[in-house]
């Protein structure tokens, strides 16, 4: 799929991944909304983004993805902008123990309230023109990173629920592909959250363990987290895949079959 004319909004823009997300997505033609809390970093964003691409190619609009209906009404003023969506990139997270209701409001029920508004405004029955979604969980929503377990809960929801709506827009031929981006370890803000006990919270005492799994591992640029990113945005062979960034390299996670494929069988009646 061609980027060109294409427009995109993304959570969660002014900084670190977002901010890499939106970077590819300009350089590859397509117009970009964004969105964030953090006023301040997003109108910064936005200046420079204006001088590298043009005033016309972004539009930053302040948002609190917590917020039905600031959501609501980003989505409406970028299709005001733009005309339309064809792109929506849920990123928005955080990490924190402490304030474990917020971090579930933002990294999924977030995700659920922008993936529903972007159904709504790009699936076919609804006189959409189709579109791709995807959602950003992480190597967390794979397997538990012991020392923050709701901030896994929210990436692992994140897994499940994406996989789930994809086979519902298979099913009811939406036209809309929903993909799962699943990064390790990337050189961002969020990575400070490892060892800070403000944000470990109960869990604080493990944080060295935590800290050897992040070294083990090693620590990805955000650029190799958005070629990810445009892989599962331009294939449009994909749908429900999750893509999991590794520094060795990316690969489609294969899930266990735990119910035979209902949609294959001449049983269900749609
Ligand atoms: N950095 C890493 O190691 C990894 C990050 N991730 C995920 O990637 C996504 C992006 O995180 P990073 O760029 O790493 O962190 P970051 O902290 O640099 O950026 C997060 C952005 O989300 C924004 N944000 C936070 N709460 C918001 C809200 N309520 N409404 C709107 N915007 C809000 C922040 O202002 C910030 O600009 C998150 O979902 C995170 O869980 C996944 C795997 C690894
Ligand atoms: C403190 C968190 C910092 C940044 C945010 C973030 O999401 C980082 C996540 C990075 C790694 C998480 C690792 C979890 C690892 C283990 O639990 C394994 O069980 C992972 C499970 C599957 C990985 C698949 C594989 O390695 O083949």
């Amino acid at each position: 799929m061609s980027l060109k004319g294409k427009v995109a909004l993304v959570t969660g823009a002014a900084q670190g991944l977002g901010k890499g997300f939106t970077r590819i997505l300009l350089t590859h033609g397509a117009k970009v909304s964004l969105l964030d809390v953090n006023e301040a970093a997003g109108a910064e964003l936005k200046r420079s983004l204006d001088g590298d691409f043009g005033a016309d190619s972004t539009v930053f609009l302040p948002c609190d993805v917590t917020s039905d209906a600031q959501l609501k009404d980003a989505f409406r003023r970028t299709l005001e902008t733009f005309g339309r969506i064809d792109i929506v990139c849920n990123n928005a997270g955080i990490l924190d123990e402490n304030a474990w209701e917020r971090t579930v409001s933002i990294n999924l029920c977030a995700v659920v309230r922008g993936t529903y508004l972007a159904l709504q405004h790009m699936k076919k029955e609804s006189g959409g023109q189709g579109g791709v979604i995807v959602n950003v969980a992480s190597v967390a929503g794979l397997g538990p990173l012991l020392s923050t377990p709701v901030y896994t809960a929210t990436k692992h929801g994140v897994v499940g629920f994406s996989r789930a709506i994809a086979e519902v827009s298979k099913v009811c031929d939406y036209g809309v592909r929903v993909n799962v981006l699943c990064p390790s370890f990337t050189n961002t803000a969020i990575l400070s959250n490892i060892e800070d006990d403000r944000t470990t919270g109960q869990f604080a005492r493990l944080k060295d363990i935590s800290k050897k799994m992040l070294q083990d591992a090693g620590v990805l640029d955000v650029s190799e987290v958005a070629e990810g990113f445009l892989q599962l945005v331009t294939d449009e062979g994909k749908n429900g895949s999750v893509l999991m960034v590794t520094k060795a390299g990316t690969a489609y996670v294969t899930f266990p079959q735990v119910v035979k494929d209902l949609v294959a069988s001449p049983s269900v009646v749609l």
